[in-house]
């Protein structure tokens, strides 16, 4: 039995297969995307010449300690490819991300890219979105305005707090709303209403843009998703 860590690990590792010389990268951020960049570090060291930007402060000191230098993003032009994680993803690789707070850099880090490779443990992969609190950014403006509308949409709504118990600051200077429905039935129309809302900055809602998803399964494999393909196979990694 692999644990949840190994599975991010296999997930990560393949993903980072897919990077190749002259390549302009995307770095994700959490849990999983660490291994990715962990990876990706050392096949720099080893000789891989790449540009990247990360999607978070995190990331980019990390990307830094690992020998990875980073491009400011006014002198790249599209990316090639962005590795990330995700809290959900559904068969149709509608995803619900932002459980680590930078969604808005993800997003848009995502749009930028020609391809969006999603790495994940196999207990992230639901048949419906929803069991996890979708993120949504928010301006700190009249926070409580916005959390009136968010609750209006039909789910119970909690600003993440951090370890002392203040608001949790994104990288950008916002709010997390974490919003909790029941299941997201309709993703698509929800994503058009919670972005209509004034003060929501961007939402977790990523539809429509991942490319592939490799997920890291118990059993050692990983599974890998196509986006416009019902068809997954499993592979052990080598
Ligand atoms: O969207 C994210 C951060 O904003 C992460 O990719 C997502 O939360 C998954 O994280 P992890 O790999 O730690 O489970």
């Amino acid at each position: 039995m692999t644990n949840e860590k190994n599975m991010k690990k296999i997930a990560a590792e393949h993903a980072a297969k897919y990077v190749q010389d002259g390549m302009r990268i995307g770095l994700g951020t959490g849990s999983t995307a660490y291994y990715a960049i962990l990876k990706i570090g050392e096949m720099v060291r080893g000789g891989l010449n790449i540009q990247a930007v990360a999607t978070s402060e995190a990331s980019e000191r990390l990307a830094v300690e690992q020998g990875i230098s980073l491009t400011p993003v006014q002198h790249m032009d599209r990316l090639d490819l962005t590795i990330d994680g995700a809290d959900e993803l559904d068969d149709r690789l509608r995803l619900i991300k932002g459980g680590g707070g930078a969604l808005l850099r993800e997003k848009i880090t995502a749009y930028q890219s020609d391809r969006l490779v999603i790495v994940a443990d196999e207990v992230k992969q639901v048949t419906q979105l929803g069991a996890f609190p979708l993120p949504v950014e928010i301006v700190p403006f009249a926070y409580e305005w916005t959390v009136q509308s968010l609750a209006r949409l039909g789910c119970s709504v909690q600003i993440r707090r951090n370890l002392s118990e203040g608001f949790y600051v994104t990288d950008n200077g916002n709010y997390i709303a974490d919003c909790k429905f029941q299941l997201i039935t309709h993703p698509e129309e929800l994503s058009m209403r919670l972005g209509s809302i004034p003060g929501v900055v961007e939402h977790g809602l990523f539809i429509g843009m991942a490319d592939q998803a490799i997920i890291g399964c118990q059993d050692g494999t990983v599974r890998i998703l196509h986006s416009g393909s019902s068809e997954a196979k499993n592979i052990f990694d080598s």
